[in-house]
């Protein structure tokens, strides 16, 4: 799925209303409705809707709203905040439309006008969406507060109020609507897709209102929103005749004394990833437990008892992931750079692999379209840049990704994939339950056996991403929110 900035949106909003064609009211009706739709459907007669309208398009949805909600029986009070001397056309003509269901309109200019509030109410939303062009002030910014001291449920119609749409940090958040829901319209907005801003969305639901999509196809951007329509054929089905050396041979490097658990969850997940066959290279001390805990895979193992010293690469192998548990001795740095000389298939690197070659300033030798798996911690080892935001670390990723030539999968939610072309591929799937110790090193395994598979990087980062988080929201469903662990995540590859 593609995601747009808000000048792109509105350019999409104005082919579809002179392609279609169709009027910019009627256009407003039917975002309305999509909304409308969604709340009758979720929300029963108990619930009374106070609907907050500011008076641009996005105060018209919000009226347009109140009429559809009025006209299901439902009880409704609408408030239009007045920001500005004049609202639009498509404001003006639903506050006239409010009389067709009897409706009053209650023009809120400071906060004592707010109305008294019980439980059964819901606020609604409708004051700014993607026109959000400054920090609120004034009786905005009185009328959100009093909205987050009032209600405990919150419906956003297309951007919480308070959030800028795009990834624009000038425009610093100051109050903010934090919605239970977020009811937004075609794609969700790149702000949604970072920390920081995402978290004032609730859940997000998209309204398809049927924007024009040749104009969509035609209108180039750099951010992506990777969904299972977009995974689909990654990875090929498997031929009848085949045998495992047809999926490849993945080389693990990974752990080191007190840290075998990592190479245990990478190798593990290595294999379930499809890969023909894996191998991992370790500390000697290493061998039993490998071997029990993974019989499917081949020990290759280091000189050293325990750590890694050197990694030789037998013919045969197709990728190599190195880093989870790695440690960060200087013989294991020894064993890295002298890897990062041999290699000749797919690399991908992580945790203490990342954190040696920043310490060393060893990205020279970074071979051309690596997948690096950095999470925020190791990004800031990497580039000695103390992020202050996610929208600056993000950019700062893209540009690394473009200046080493490499893909920058960027863990957290959502993950990042950024490719040397400064495009970004934020993962859909994931579930909060994943932020468990091991995490990253089920994913580093997973990606490396897409890699040994010959699954080009950039597809198998996306691929590797999205199973990844798929799994954590199966096992979340079955094992609790709290109680998930790392190797519950390869239980649930597919
Ligand atoms: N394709 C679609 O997604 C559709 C979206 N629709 C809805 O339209 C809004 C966008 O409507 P728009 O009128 O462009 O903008 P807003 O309603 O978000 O904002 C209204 C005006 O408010 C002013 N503004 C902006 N920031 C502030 C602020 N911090 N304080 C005070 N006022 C502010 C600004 O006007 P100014 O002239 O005062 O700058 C805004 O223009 C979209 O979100 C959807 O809800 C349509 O329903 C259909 C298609
Ligand atoms: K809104």
């Amino acid at each position: 799925m593609k995601l747009f900035s808000a000048s792109q949106i509105r350019e999409i909003d104005q082919a579809t209303i002179e392609n279609e064609p169709i009027s910019s009211i009627d256009l407003v009706e039917r975002a309305a409705s999509t909304c409308s739709d969604w709340i009758i459907e979720a929300y029963d007669h108990s619930v009374s809707f106070h609907v907050f309208c500011g008076m641009g398009n996005n105060g018209a949805d919000g009226l347009a709203i109140a009429r559809h909600l009025a006209l299901a029986g439902y009880s409704v009070q609408v408030f239009a905040i007045a920001h500005r001397s004049s609202g639009t056309s498509n404001f003006t003509r639903n506050i006239e439309r409010l009389a067709e269901v009897k409706l009053d309109v209650h023009y809120v200019n400071a906060k004592k006008e707010m109305p008294e509030v019980d439980e059964t109410a819901v606020a609604i939303d409708a004051i700014l969406g993607i026109g959000l062009d400054k920090p609120l002030r004034g009786i905005l910014k009185d009328v959100v507060q009093a909205i987050q001291e009032g209600y405990d449920h919150v419906i956003s119609i297309d951007v919480p109020t308070g959030l800028p749409s795009d990834l624009d940090s000038t425009i610093k958040l100051s109050e903010c609507v934090e919605a239970t829901h977020t009811l937004t319209f075609q794609f969700p907005k790149l702000s949604f897709m970072v920390a920081g801003l995402g978290e004032y969305t609730g859940d997000v639901h998209v309204m398809d209102i049927g924007l024009d999509e040749e104009k969509i196809h035609d209108i180039d951007t750099p951010y992506h929103l990777t969904t299972g329509y977009d995974v689909v054929g990654i990875r090929q089905d498997r031929k009848a005749f085949s045998h495992k050396g047809d999926y490849g041979h993945a080389l693990i490097a990974a752990g080191h004394k007190g840290m075998l658990g990592a190479a245990v969850l990478a190798t593990k997940a290595c294999l379930r990833s499809g890969a023909g066959l894996v191998t991992t290279h370790i500390p000697s001390m290493g061998c039993d437990v490998l071997q029990i805990s993974a019989p499917e895979a081949m020990v290759q193992l280091d000189h050293s008892e325990t750590s890694i010293t050197s990694i030789p690469i037998p013919k045969r192998i197709t990728a190599v992931g190195i880093g989870p548990g790695l440690g960060r001795e200087k013989s294991s740095f020894n064993a890295l750079t002298a890897l990062l000389e041999d290699v000749q298939v797919p690399l991908l690197i992580d945790a203490d692999a990342l954190h040696l070659m920043s310490i060393t300033d060893s990205w020279s030798k970074l071979p051309a379209n690596s997948v690096l798996t950095p999470h925020a911690g190791e990004f800031h080892t990497m580039t000695g840049v103390e992020f202050g935001d996610s929208i600056s670390r993000l950019e700062a990723a893209r540009r690394w990704a473009k200046d080493h030539h490499c893909i920058v999968l960027l863990k957290g939610a959502y993950s990042a994939i950024c490719d040397s072309s400064g495009n970004v591929y934020f993962n859909g799937s994931g579930h909060p339950a994943m932020a468990a110790g091991g995490s990253g090193d089920v994913l580093s395994g997973l990606i490396t056996g897409l890699l040994a598979q010959g699954i080009a990087p950039l597809k198998a980062a996306i691929l590797g991403a999205w199973l990844h988080g798929r799994a954590g929201e199966e096992v979340a469903i079955d094992r609790g929110e709290h109680a998930v662990v790392a190797s519950d995540l390869i239980d649930y590859l597919s």
